[in-house]
């Protein structure tokens, strides 16, 4: 019989969006030296109290496949509001912790977005246990931040152990970003 996990996602999602709070709260603030300080020691007990929860690898939330982005503190929470068996379409909203520079998502941010959103598609939708084999992004627009923004996925062609997938990030019908990526599975025993 397989245990049940000790750890509840529900509180563990609040923990981590608390944690995208500070994170963007961090990219809002000018603190003076003795707040800083007072903050860093308070920042150092919470993580000092999180390292008495230290799991193992395949027992760690932040790793449960099936919450995705929702329980990862450095990936870009999305939602997928529309599922088939090829094609995906879903709402992510960028904060100011993705920002790169006037009002514009960081261009490293984009990319780890799609590599997400499209690994998990791939996963869930394609062919599970598969690796970025590539991952080739177009900055068509800027991408904004604080602006509910649609995502798409779409599985091209499975051949074999490799799956063809393209994603587009927009902000009303104009496309801000566009993606195409090769996931290939990997085989058993693989690293
Ligand atoms: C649930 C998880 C969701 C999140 C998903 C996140 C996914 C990730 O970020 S993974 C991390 C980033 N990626 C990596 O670290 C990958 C590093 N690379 C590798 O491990 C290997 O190169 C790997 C697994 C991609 C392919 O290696 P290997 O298994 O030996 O396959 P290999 O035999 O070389 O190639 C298989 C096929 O893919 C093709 N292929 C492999 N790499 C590429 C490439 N870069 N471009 C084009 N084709 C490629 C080969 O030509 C071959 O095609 P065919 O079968 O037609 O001859």
């Amino acid at each position: 019989m397989t245990e049940a996990p000790a750890y509840d996602t529900t509180s563990f999602v609040d923990l981590i969006d608390a944690f995208r709070d500070l994170q963007e709260t961090l990219c809002l603030v000018a603190p003076p030296p003795a707040a800083t300080l007072e903050l860093t020691a308070a920042v150092a007990d919470v993580t000092k109290r999180l390292k008495e929860f230290e799991a193992p690898e395949g027992h760690r939330v932040a790793r449960d496949r099936e919450m995705g982005s929702d329980v990862h503190p450095m990936l870009v929470k999305y939602e997928a509001t529309d599922t088939s068996d090829t094609s995906l379409a879903g709402t992510v909203t960028f904060n100011h912790a993705h920002m790169g520079g006037g009002g514009a998502v960081h261009g490293g941010v984009i990319p780890m977005l799609f590599d997400d959103l499209l690994g998990m598609f791939v996963s869930r939708r394609g062919q599970p246990n598969s690796r970025t084999a590539f991952l080739n992004v177009n900055y068509r627009s800027v991408t904004p931040v604080l602006r509910a923004l649609r995502v798409d996925a779409r599985i091209e062609k499975i051949e074999g152990r490799k799956t063809f997938v393209t994603g587009t990030i927009s902000d009303g019908y104009l496309v801000c970003a566009e993606a195409e990526a090769l996931f290939v599975r990997l085989l058993p025993g693989q690293p």
